[in-house]
């Protein structure tokens, strides 16, 4: 059986995958062109995918040979899903391994947005610190302010919980359905959408992105915002409106914003919104520990091994194709 992986992954993946005497195509670059990564594409039967390619009805289409995908992320956005299971090809993603990480991301946004310290940072280096001043880069402290979590499922839970312990924040979200362990441990209130926008310090998103959630955060939805609102989206770039977020931070409609994601990746370095003083923008790096990236290495190895045994993926995204 071969896999075709189309960039480098920690070793411990690959050691698993040779082990199980699959064989690996790997291209000799690590930026293959699309028409390269289409080539190899004709040539596998499973992809080990690495990065945002889209598999599509067109791609599922045009590339029969493809009877499986391992995605290395817990993201599945970039795959239309319910095409898949049609042709019952399983999808594979890499829960868990990678929820502390990426919860880190998001409480050291929060931090750097509220205490502004991108644009402090930024006053040393360039010398414009002139002195200790009363009233000058003040931010404002999180000790019991309210986080809104939009999305509590690992990651979001692991975020509520640190800014619990950490800050004493009240917990409130809102999800597509209850989670009673929150509810319980954290003392997490449901509300709706409306609520949760309308009641928070702190709105983290830690939602799966679709489609249809496109350009759910925008105009309307950050007028309803408190004015020190700090916008945190470590899920994916599509979830907000940029002009809209732009013109909130710009305005001092919102407080600040810290994102780890953002449409398109890469941003570009001219883009406007990096010429704020209270946005912090990371490059995509919420799972980029060396825990959660061999977790998700031995993870996605795992499931195209269990795929080229007959066997159902450990973690699949549309497991009602084995039923
Ligand atoms: N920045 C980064 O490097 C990383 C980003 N991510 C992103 O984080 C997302 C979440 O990952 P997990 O926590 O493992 O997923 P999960 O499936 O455990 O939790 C997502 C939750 O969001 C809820 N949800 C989805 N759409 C919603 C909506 N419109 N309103 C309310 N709730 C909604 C679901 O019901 C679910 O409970 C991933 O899908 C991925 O996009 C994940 C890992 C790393
Ligand atoms: O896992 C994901 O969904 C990511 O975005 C990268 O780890």
């Amino acid at each position: 059986m071969k896999v075709f992986l189309n960039k480098r992954i920690p070793q411990i993946g690959i050691d698993l995958l040779k082990e199980n005497n699959l064989e690996i195509i790997t291209p000799q670059t690590d930026n293959l062109s699309h028409e390269e990564w289409l080539e190899n594409c004709k040539k596998a039967d499973i992809i080990l995918n690495v990065g945002k390619n889209k598999y599509d009805k067109d791609f599922f289409d045009n590339f029969p040979n493809v009877k499986a995908i391992s995605l290395f992320s817990v993201g599945f956005d970039q795959v239309d899903i319910a095409e898949a299971t049609k042709r019952k090809i399983p999808v594979g993603n890499t829960p868990d391994v990678l929820s502390r990480a990426t919860s880190d991301v998001a409480f050291l946004l929060m931090q750097m947005v509220s205490r502004k310290v991108n644009y402090n940072i930024e006053k040393v280096k360039s010398g414009n610190w002139k002195d200790f001043d009363a009233l000058e880069e003040l931010g404002q402290e999180l000790y019991g302010k309210t986080l809104g979590i939009l999305g509590l499922g690992r990651i979001g839970f692991e975020m509520a919980e640190k800014c619990k312990g950490a800050f004493g924040m009240n917990i409130i979200y809102h999800n597509r359905s209850h989670n009673e362990t929150a509810e319980k441990e954290l003392d997490a209130k449901y509300v709706s959408f409306d609520e949760l926008i309308q009641n928070s310090d702190i709105i983290s998103i830690h939602a799966n992105y679709t489609p249809e959630q496109a350009n759910l955060f925008n105009q309307s939805v950050f007028e309803k915002m408190k004015p020190n609102l700090i916008f945190i989206n470590t899920a994916r770039g599509g979830f907000h409106n940029e002009t809209d977020l732009y013109k909130a931070l710009k305005s001092g409609k919102i407080w600040g914003a810290g994102l780890d994601v953002t449409n398109p990746e890469p941003m570009s370095n001219e883009n406007p919104l990096l010429q704020l003083p209270n946005v912090c923008i990371l490059p995509h790096i919420g799972s980029a520990t060396i825990e959660a990236r061999n977790g998700m290495a031995r993870l996605a190895a795992e499931n195209v091994i269990a795929f080229s045994k007959n066997q159902p993926m450990p973690n699949c995204v549309n497991p009602e194709i084995y039923q």
